[in-house]
């Protein structure tokens, strides 16, 4: 079994984050790719942040209509910051005989030198790194602390999709529609619950 691990704030999910999704599962022939929302993402001020339910039930609507991509609360479940190590670990102790992957944009790529246990992780799993605007990955990796072998980094090959959730984000809270750029579902879903709204 190849399983492909997709952690992110998801804040709101969007068409970026489905692509590379789809991108990575076909590269690395994966037969699931787990999203995974993260509680309190490590590097972000989790104050924020929209609550994780919202968060997971946005992810849940993302990824209904795609049969190899699933949700997982595992990191809603866990007390404190949700490092990757942990999830990691998890799903190794879950599956011992599945080959892990970690499904991560360039940005993220960047630091991944700089969270918990990284060599840890990188024993466990074939990082599937997507191109993001602006981002060097040929960079990335020359400034990374730690070293990596050629065939622990797959680097998934599409275009680089200018959209991020911030952006999104911004223009919800002004009001404006971003429902082209959302996972089918999620925009009426954001309404209805008024979740981006100013308070
Ligand atoms: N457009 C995109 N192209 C490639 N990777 C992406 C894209 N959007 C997000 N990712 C990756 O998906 C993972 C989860 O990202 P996240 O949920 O934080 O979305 P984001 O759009 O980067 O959010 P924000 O703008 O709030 O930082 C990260 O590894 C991130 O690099
Ligand atoms: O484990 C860490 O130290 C660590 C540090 C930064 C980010 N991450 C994970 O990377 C994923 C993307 O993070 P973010 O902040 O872009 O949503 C998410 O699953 C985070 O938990 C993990």
């Amino acid at each position: 079994m190849r399983i492909g691990l997709f952690g992110g704030t998801f804040d709101p999910p969007h068409v970026g984050h489905l692509m590379v999704a789809q991108i990575a599962r076909e590269m690395a022939q994966l037969d699931r790719v787990v999203f995974i929302p993260a509680a309190i993402p490590p590097h972000k001020q989790h104050q924020d942040i929209t609550d994780v339910e919202s968060r997971l039930a946005m992810v849940a609507m993302a990824v209904k209509p795609f049969s190899s991509f699933e949700v997982s609360p595992i990191e809603c479940q866990r007390e404190g910051p949700s490092y990757t190590v942990d999830t990691v670990l998890a799903y190794r102790k879950l599956y011992p005989f599945a080959e892990l992957f970690l499904i991560l944009g360039a940005d993220m790529f960047e630091n991944f030198p700089t969270w918990k246990d990284a060599q840890e992780i990188a024993k466990e799993v074939t990082l599937l790194v997507a191109p993001r605007p602006y981002q060097d990955v040929d960079q990335a990796i020359s400034k990374g602390q730690m070293t990596l072998s050629a065939s622990q980094i797959i680097f998934l090959e599409m275009p680089a999709l200018d959209i991020s959730s911030s952006w999104l984000r911004e223009r919800l809270v002004a009001g404006l529609r971003v429902d082209p750029l959302l996972p089918d579902g999620v925009w009426n879903w954001i309404v209805q619950q008024g979740v981006y709204q100013q308070s």
